[in-house]
């Protein structure tokens, strides 16, 4: 399969849309990664791999499933460059779904047409488009009303799904864990249970349900209606209780680690800007790293240490996205959890991405949301390898609390680490002990939770200066020695 293939292709009914002056075609060069992005898609393709998403419940649920896409976007506000980038975002989320993109459209509005969300003229040119690529699915970079979905599919005789379902199928497809999946399939539910009327209106369209005309439209009785939304209640409800569950264990280990006082350092930041890697550089924990968007979803705890042999544990998380469906925030509250209760946020960026400070603005809005305005964050800038120097010196400029560096090469890392030694809370007490060498014990204990100033062997035993948690302080009150 050649690139090319993979390349928007511009019909004559393309071009006509594009030479209207409130239409802009999709600039597919607006990053370098296309040859990434067709393999990635070549890949995805392989046929028998492709992952369904998980068997959402026997309610008719709308599976993205995407193969052959056209995109289209609305261009309220902002600029050109702004849409576009937008639109070649959408276009990642809908390979990393396994699609194929075919085509991009932009149409410039003051906001969405409520019927259609184009302009209805728009949507019939849509119409050609798609007939002419072979399209079989109009992905809409936006969330639509149900009422709008159908419209749209109605008008363009096509499937059409809009950003949050496509995010739901990327986050349904990259699910591994039980509670990774729980989360998905509760955002999934809270996403259809509105819209169940709707698309069973479509779907019987589809089918070619009913009769003539106004039969066509009607969709599926009440009474299925009603069961169906039972149904679903039903399921929200077990997986709340489920995911409430797997959270009890998670507080649990939390507990745990604040217990016995060892740091913890969270990893958050937009998705792709190299969360994965930067764990594995400080840690080797070989956390899958991917030019695709959220490979990671399930939360991986390691243990490391401090170049003063401190140990603290780090915590690689989801990534985040511009309009990061409200459910799925909702339904990964628990693992996003990790982040409100860190005693430091590593927010990672990518400074070759052409607008960070977006993804900046966009991940804040998540970590303040779910209660980590508080942590203190830092913030890293990496792919310094790939960035410009100019987009260094505007990140800088932006967000003065910020270490600059590349988890590929590794630059900056040693500094890193010693800003991270710098943010830990300080362990608390100082004592100045003299530990007989029968209780080698509370020695180690010292230097797992505590932080050594002064170690000197004597004849008498271990004459130790620390800083230690209170409670391993007050073990060690009978050795103090001042
Ligand atoms: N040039 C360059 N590329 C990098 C660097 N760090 C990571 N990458 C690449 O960026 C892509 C994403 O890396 P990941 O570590 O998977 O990113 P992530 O933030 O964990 O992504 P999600 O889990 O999908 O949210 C991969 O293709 C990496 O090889 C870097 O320092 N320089
Ligand atoms: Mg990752």
């Amino acid at each position: 399969m050649t690139s090319a293939a993979h390349h928007p292709r511009h019909s004559a009914r393309a071009d006509a849309l594009m030479d209207e002056t409130d239409v802009r075609p999709y600039a597919e060069d607006a990053d370098g990664a296309q040859l990434d992005r067709a393999e990635r898609a070549a890949l995805r393709r392989v046929p028998g791999l492709s992952t369904e998403t998980v068997d959402v419940t026997e309610v008719e649920y709308r599976q993205v499933r995407l193969e052959r896409v056209i995109l289209v976007g609305i261009w309220t506000s902002g600029t050109v460059d702004e849409a576009e980038r937008s639109l070649a975002e959408l276009a990642a989320l809908a390979e990393t779904a396994g699609a194929m993109v075919l085509d991009g459209v932009i149409q410039r509005r003051d906001r969405p047409d409520p019927a259609t969300y184009l302009g209805s003229g728009k949507a019939k040119q849509l119409r050609s488009i798609v007939q002419e690529a072979g399209a079989d699915t109009v992905v809409c970079d936006g969330e639509l009303s149900p009422a709008q979905l159908v419209r749209l599919e109605q008008v363009v005789d096509a499937k059409v799904v809009d950003r949050t379902a496509l995010i739901l199928d990327v986050f349904a497809q990259h699910a591994t864990s039980r509670e990774g999946r729980a989360q998905v399939a509760l955002a999934q539910m809270q996403y259809m249970l509105p819209r169940l009327r709707g698309w069973g209106q479509s779907l019987s369209r589809q089918m070619g349900g009913g009769g003539g005309g106004g039969m066509a439209t009607r969709g599926p009785g009440e009474t299925k209606i009603e069961t169906d939304r039972r149904r679903i209640h039903e399921k929200i409800a077990r997986l709340r209780r489920e995911i409430a569950d797997m959270r009890t264990g998670r507080k649990l280990q939390r507990q745990e680690r604040r217990r016995s006082s060892t740091p913890s350092v969270a990893i958050a930041g937009y998705t792709n800007a190299g969360k994965s890697s930067l764990l594995n550089r400080l840690t080797g924990a070989g956390v899958l790293v991917q030019n695709e968007l959220f490979a990671t979803l399930d939360p991986t705890v390691r243990r490391t240490t401090t170049p003063a042999g401190r140990p603290y544990t780090i915590t690689d998380t989801v990534g985040f996205v511009r309009h990061l469906p409200h459910h799925l925030v909702e339904a990964f509250r628990s693992t996003l959890e990790e982040v409100a209760e860190a005693d430091l946020l590593l927010h990672v960026v990518d400074g070759a991405h052409p607008a960070p400070l977006g993804q900046i603005a966009s991940v804040r809005a998540v970590t303040h949301e779910v209660g980590a305005a508080d942590v203190p964050e830092l913030v890293v800038v990496n792919k310094a390898d790939a960035a410009t120097s100019e987009a260094l010196a505007a990140l800088a400029e932006a967000e003065p609390r910020h270490v600059v560096v590349s988890a590929r090469t590794g630059q900056g890392l040693n500094r890193l680490q010693e800003l991270v030694a710098a943010a830990l809370p300080n362990p608390g007490v100082q004592v100045d002990v003299l530990i007989p060498y029968t209780s080698g014990n509370l020695v180690a204990r010292i230097h797992t939770d505590g932080e050594v100033l002064a170690e000197e062997h004597t004849a008498d035993g271990t004459v130790i200066q620390a800083r230690v948690p209170a409670d391993l302080a007050a073990d060690l009150d009978a050795y103090a020695t001042r």
